[in-house]
């Protein structure tokens, strides 16, 4: 898997991120040097998943890129029966995980879909993941995407939902968006990067508050909602329906 150099030289003006082929090339290197607890949080999903998983449903990776959370699900799951469906609307990052899941023989059944989540029915749902894709949606239609999960999960079913956050506090903002950027100096991404990144996706990755989430999980119906991790501007959530 190659280096992120992506915005190692200057761009004059920065375009807008999009997960082309380029992003996709190296998106493994990116999100392991850029989200603070990643790893964290997949582990936490091998532990998650065999306890919600069941013989005869289904579970959902919601923008699964290169399919890092389906694998975790893949290893930790060991029974019959579990269909696991990833989606993505990136041919680049799907076509990529295909090859990545194909590698790894296991008992649950993968299928991927190169498709847009707003698009796609959820049913018969024991696990959904969204772990860093919600905050790529336009905001407007967050909602009705978490109404869509909760109406698909069975009752008991778990959705894991990570997100980048944004705080009403502004001084505690930009605390934790400075201790982000050091995080991001200290896996060696320049000043020049770190600026030319936060450029690129200012429009596209509109994140969130805790509040907010949080909300919106009890209005979709989870009566069951709390942050179980959190480092810097950086968290993960769990509902159960
Ligand atoms: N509307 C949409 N429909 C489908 N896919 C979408 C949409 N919008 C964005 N995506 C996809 O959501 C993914 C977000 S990355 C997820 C990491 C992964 N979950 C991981 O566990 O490694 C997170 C990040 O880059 O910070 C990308 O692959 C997009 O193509
Ligand atoms: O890189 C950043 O600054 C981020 O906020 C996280 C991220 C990771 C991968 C793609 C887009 C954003």
């Amino acid at each position: 898997m190659s280096q992120d150099r992506i915005y190692a030289q200057p761009h004059g003006a920065v375009k807008d991120f999009a997960f082309d082929e380029q992003v996709a090339d190296v998106f493994n290197d990116m999100i392991n040097r850029s989200v603070p607890g990643y790893t964290t949080i997949l582990h936490t999903l091998g532990k998650l998943a065999p306890r919600f998983a069941k013989s005869g449903t289904r579970i959902y990776d919601l923008g699964c890129s290169l399919g890092a959370a389906s694998l975790a699900i893949k290893r930790s799951v060991d029974i019959e029966g579990v269909e696991l469906i990833g989606v993505d609307s990136s041919a680049a990052m799907i076509s990529r995980a295909e090859r990545q899941l194909g590698a790894y023989k296991g008992k649950v059944a993968v299928s991927l879909k190169e498709a847009d989540i707003r698009d796609i029915a959820i049913e018969n749902a024991s696990l959904v993941v969204l772990n860093f894709t919600l905050q790529f949606l336009p905001p407007e239609d967050r909602d009705a995407l978490i109404g869509k999960i909760y109406n698909g999960l069975r009752p008991g079913g778990l959705l894991l939902l990570s997100e980048k956050l944004v705080f009403e506090d502004n001084a505690i903002n930009d605390l934790l968006c400075e201790l982000h950027w050091d995080f991001k100096r200290d896996n060696g991404y320049s000043e020049l990067e770190i600026a030319q990144k936060r450029t690129a996706i200012e429009n596209v990755m509109r994140p969130d508050s805790p509040q907010i989430h949080l909300k919106r999980l009890g209005e979709a119906g989870f009566s069951h909602s709390q942050l179980w991790y959190q480092c810097y501007n950086f968290a993960s959530l769990v509902a159960i329906k």
